[in-house]
């Protein structure tokens, strides 16, 4: 890649959706409809910007490998992955929901004396181990990939770690949330070489979203 190409990693879904009025804010849009086409790398309308649409949680691995200069992920999905290798100068204020634990309403408080060890399902493995260790509660974490919230209702867990907005899903299960590990928003990230690389371009990118935010 030339000093002044760019190639920008989104997940499709509601980051895509929120992220391209903002890139199209900073004259950047999209040649065609991501939705109806099966291609994975897209021109858009500034001849140097390439977007790549992938799965959420690899947005930061393609970002700190330099497979992407600059990418956009839940801190969720960032504090999952962990985002030491990578820079996060900006928080576009999109996708905002929480990180919680839910539980049945039923059920007993994680803290609650007697209980020996929480059974916790979620695909937040390493978010929920370190909550759950600060918390003093001695915690089994158990990984699935989707629809955690099924897992308290068929017996695989007590609780849950999930990201939550308006508490539907979790209603809608039986479940009710319990406690808040954080807020949660999606981050700009960038490439560690790259900022140093392309640096103008990158910079003037960011100073142009930071604007949309
Ligand atoms: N219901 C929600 N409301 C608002 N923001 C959300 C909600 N669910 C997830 N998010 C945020 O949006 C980001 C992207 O979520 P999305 O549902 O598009 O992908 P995903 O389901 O996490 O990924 P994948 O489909 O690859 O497993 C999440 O990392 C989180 O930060
Ligand atoms: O509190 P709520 O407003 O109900 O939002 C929470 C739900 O949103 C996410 O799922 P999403 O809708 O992204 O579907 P997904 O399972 O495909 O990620 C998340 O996994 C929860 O299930």
């Amino acid at each position: 890649m030339s000093d002044s190409s760019l190639i920008i990693a989104l997940s499709k879904g509601r980051i895509l959706k929120e992220t391209l009025p903002m890139l199209a804010n900073a004259g950047i849009e999209l040649l065609e409809d991501p939705d109806t086409s099966r291609k994975l790398i897209f021109d858009t309308s500034d001849p140097q910007v390439k977007l790549v649409i992938i799965r959420a949680t690899d947005v930061p691995t393609y970002v700190e490998h330099g497979a992407a200069d600059l990418g956009v992920a839940g801190k969720d999905v960032l504090m999952e992955h962990g985002c030491e290798n990578l820079y996060e100068p900006l928080d576009l204020k999109i996708a905002n929901c929480k990180l919680m634990t839910a539980a049945a309403v039923t059920a007993p408080a994680s803290n609650s004396a007697g209980r020996s060890r929480v059974r916790v399902a979620t695909k937040f493995v390493n978010i929920a181990k370190r909550w759950y260790a600060s918390q003093g509660i001695q915690a089994e974490v158990i990984k699935l990939y989707g629809s955690m919230e099924l897992a308290p209702l068929v017996g695989l867990a007590d609780e849950i770690v999930d990201v939550v907005d308006t508490g539907n899903t979790l209603r809608a299960n039986g479940l009710e949330p319990r406690e808040l590990i954080c807020h949660i928003s999606s981050r700009l990230v960038v490439n560690k070489a790259s900022m140093k690389l392309k640096h103008q371009k990158i910079r003037s990118l960011i100073d142009k979203l930071s604007q949309a935010v």
